[in-house]
């Protein structure tokens, strides 16, 4: 029986242009899972500022991350979902395995991952979403999507998913060899800061579990490099509104090492799979010129885990028990 394995990100511009950040941000932003301030006034907000504003803004720091025609989320997204499929099968010869990346929002969206997919004659489908940390912002998005294509399907295949890795020894370890092999190449920053995207903080009053993961995946980190309480901390960044986000937020926090005399630190962003906007340019763009101006020396930013072999290695072990599992249910 042919399986089918769709990686879903989140989705980024075609182009680093206006009017494909326009297209982009208007989906993205309209989604209710995304932003639950009152529809109407949401609405006035998005279409008479945000997308008029916003997105030649947002078009402008995006051509200073364009990899010649290609933005660096799709990029790693497709290498990483590349080489899995290659890994998968080799590992796995007896296995027929059809592998896509999809997107929440944009291009390819789901609705034409799931046809391709069924088309191509397979039986049974498996989803990761690339958000190591549950939120209902990013995660529930994607159950959305695949439940609203599915209902338009008559004879819905056999699928599964997986809702969250943020505490999995394999994705824990490949960040800290990551992070190990940032230390052997450039020595051991004064602290290690591990910034992850934030989200409102009614959100997770409301019962998002998303700060609690994201704790859990940092002490898990401290704990694999062995680091005391006052060599790393935790702060989201990406904030988007007047509302109060999750704190401490990544750039206060990162003026207040600078200011307290800190010189060199280390900063990572666990809950990006892959290398995007809000790591490269709001990071070690932004971020990196406010702690050198507040007196920082070295601001050493740690890639995501990209394409990485340990990446390769922690996709196909959350797979795995899809890929093993005996095809048929109840043989
Ligand atoms: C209300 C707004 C937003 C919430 C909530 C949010 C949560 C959230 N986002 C990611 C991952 C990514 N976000 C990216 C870009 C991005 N995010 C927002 C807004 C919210 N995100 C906007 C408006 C944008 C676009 C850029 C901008 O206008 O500033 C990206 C990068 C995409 C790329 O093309 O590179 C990622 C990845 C997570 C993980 C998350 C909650 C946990
Ligand atoms: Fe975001
Ligand atoms: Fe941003």
């Amino acid at each position: 029986m042919k399986s089918g394995i769709v990686f879903v990100n989140l989705g980024t511009p075609t182009a680093p242009t206006p009017a494909a950040v326009r297209i982009f941000l208007k989906q993205f932003l309209s989604d209710r899972r995304v932003v639950e301030v009152p529809r109407i006034i949401w609405l006035c907000i998005l279409y008479l500022i945000i997308l008029p504003f916003r997105a030649p803004r947002v078009a402008r720091a995006y051509r200073q991350i364009w990899m010649n025609d290609i933005s660096p989320l799709r990029y790693f997204s497709q290498r990483l979902v590349d080489g899995v499929a290659k890994q998968v099968a080799e590992r796995y010869p007896q296995q027929d395995i059809d592998f896509r990346l999809a997107m929440t929002y944009g291009q390819t969206s789901i609705s034409v991952a799931i046809e391709e997919l069924l088309a191509s004659g397979c039986e049974r489908l498996f989803f990761l979403p690339l958000f190591p940390q549950y939120s209902a912002t990013t995660t529930a998005a994607v159950h959305d999507e695949i439940t609203r294509v599915f209902s338009r399907y008559r004879d819905i295949p056999q699928w599964s998913w997986l809702r969250s890795y943020h505490d999995h020894p394999v994705y824990i370890d490949a960040l800290a060899q990551t992070v190990k092999k940032h230390w052997a190449e450039s020595g051991q920053g004064e602290l290690l800061l591990m910034s992850f995207h934030g989200i409102p903080k009614r959100n997770v009053e409301l019962g998002d579990p998303y700060q609690q993961h994201c704790e859990e995946t940092a002490a898990a980190l401290a704990k694999a490099l062995n680091l005391n309480d006052d060599q790393w901390q935790l702060s989201y960044q990406s904030r988007l509104g007047k509302a109060e986000w999750l704190q401490p937020y990544t750039d206060k926090t990162v003026i207040a090492l600078a200011q307290s005399g800190l010189k060199k630190i280390d900063v990572m962003c666990p809950a990006f799979a892959v290398e995007c906007l809000e790591t490269l340019e709001e990071i070690d763009g932004e971020v990196h010129e406010y702690f050198i101006e507040n007196g920082g020396e070295a601001f050493r930013y740690v890639a995501c885990l990209n394409d990485s072999e340990s990446h390769q290695k922690l996709m196909i072990s959350l797979s795995k028990s899809f890929i093993e599992e005996k095809n048929q249910l109840f043989s």
